[in-house]
């Protein structure tokens, strides 16, 4: 899922500044403790950073999986040793933690970098403002957090949250009964709509089975292939989602500014998922074409929607012997594309005359500064 597909959460809003490409990612000493004198209380005393993975369940894997794909590889020996090391990163403790946890270390303080989904972020950090959001799309992990209700009996013509808050069974001693594990974020849905007449439950999982049990009307839970819901006869219903949900990194702004480490940490880290994360979703393409300039081919190649590449297509001559005389007759083309598009710039590329196409994987982009580095810096006032 993409940044722009997430909706806008309430505690994080999405918001991209354009790029300065003459911004120097320092900031000065001043910039620095002004910032932190905005913000209440102060860091512990110590001089590592510390970033937050999860240590078992869906997320953990993936997470290292990840920062081994942005040379970031996690030097962890034994699982049920919580603390490592990332080579890369000399002044980073890497610890170990239930994503929950991470959120609520983050707030206390014993951390100041994590990686959660989006979902644990907002339930457990209840709107907290020292929580910031540095990469809000890490690509895995996707899910959405969705009221579901029975499709049968009452519900059987119910299909959106209006509907479901008309119903005339919801009243103060009779109320819509919703159990979740969302205790925050649960409750706070329902009153941001307009459902007054709701009461919650919470269990720690299998929560799909409670309106079976005759527990709850409702669930609010995560749903991502949608099966569990299916198979206990449940449905989403629209106006239902409360969020969409991916692996985010989130840091302490109270960290990011009072630690200069930490910002400069935070900005290697960041820099390394963008050029991977970017890269994820392009091929690099080469094609030879017959030409009677660079330009004459660039103009070939620029006429077609699909292959205008990230800056426009690099265009160079194949320089060839032929009869004691050297000439430039073919030109070769490098350009980057969509990994959804490839098949149609590669027919495109043939349209106007490309042979010898080659494709090859994207390992990092980078550019010139990262947007959400940025953003980054704006929301901490720097
Ligand atoms: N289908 C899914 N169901 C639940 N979580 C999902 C799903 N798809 C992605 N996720 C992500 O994985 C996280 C759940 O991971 P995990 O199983 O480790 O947590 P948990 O069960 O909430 O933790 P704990 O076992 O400590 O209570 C969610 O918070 C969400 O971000
Ligand atoms: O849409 P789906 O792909 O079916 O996934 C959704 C289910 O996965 C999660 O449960 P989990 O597997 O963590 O079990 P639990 O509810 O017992 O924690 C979540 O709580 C849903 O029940
Ligand atoms: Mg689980």
């Amino acid at each position: 899922m993409l940044a722009s597909n997430l909706p806008k959460s309430p505690f994080f809003p999405t918001r991209y500044v354009p790029v300065s490409p003459s911004f120097h990612i320092t900031c000065s000493v001043s910039q620095l403790q002004s910032a932190a004198e905005a913000v209440n209380g102060r860091v512990s005393e110590r001089n590592e950073i510390r970033l937050g993975l999860p240590s078992k369940g869906r997320m953990a894997a993936d997470t290292l999986d990840l920062l081994k794909d942005c040379q970031l590889s996690v030097k962890h020996v034994n699982p049920r040793q919580y603390v490592a090391q990332i080579p890369q990163l000399s002044d980073l403790e890497v610890w170990f933690q239930r994503p929950k946890d991470i959120v609520r270390k983050l707030l206390s303080g014993d951390l100041d970098l994590g990686i959660a989904g989006f979902d644990t972020v907002s339930e457990y950090g209840e709107g907290n403002e020292d929580l910031i959001i540095v990469h809000d799309a890490l690509d895995y992990g996707d899910c959405r957090l969705s009221l579901a209700i029975p499709k049968y009996g009452i519900f059987e013509n119910i299909n959106s949250l209006t509907e479901l808050a008309q119903m005339p069974q919801w009243t103060k001693e009779k109320p819509l009964r919703v159990a979740t594990g969302f205790t925050y974020l649960g409750p706070k849905f329902m009153k941001d709509n307009g459902l007054n007449h709701v009461s919650f439950s919470t269990a720690d999982g299998a929560l799909e089975a409670a309106p079976a049990m005759g527990i709850a009307d409702a669930i609010l839970d995560l749903v991502s292939s949608g099966t569990t819901l299916k198979e206990n006869n449940l449905k989403e219903i629209d106006g239902g989602v409360v969020l969409q949900s991916q692996a985010v990194l989130v840091a302490s702004k109270k960290s990011l500014i009072q630690r200069k480490s930490a910002l400069d940490t935070t900005h290697e880290i960041l820099e390394r998922l963008e050029a991977h994360l970017r890269a994820q979703g392009q091929f690099m393409v080469t094609a030879n074409m017959r030409g009677n300039s660079a330009a004459e081919v660039a103009e070939r190649v620029l006429s077609q929607p699909s292959l205008s590449g990230l800056q426009g297509p690099t265009i160079s001559p194949v320089f060839c012997k032929s009869g004691g005389q050297i000439a430039a007759d073919y030109y070769a083309i490098v350009i980057c594309v969509p990994k959804k598009a490839l098949y149609k710039s590669v027919q495109q590329l043939r349209a106007i005359g490309g042979s010898g196409v080659l494709i090859s994987p994207l390992t990092y982009i980078f550019d010139e500064e990262t947007p959400r580095w940025r953003e980054l810096l704006t929301k901490l006032g720097l």
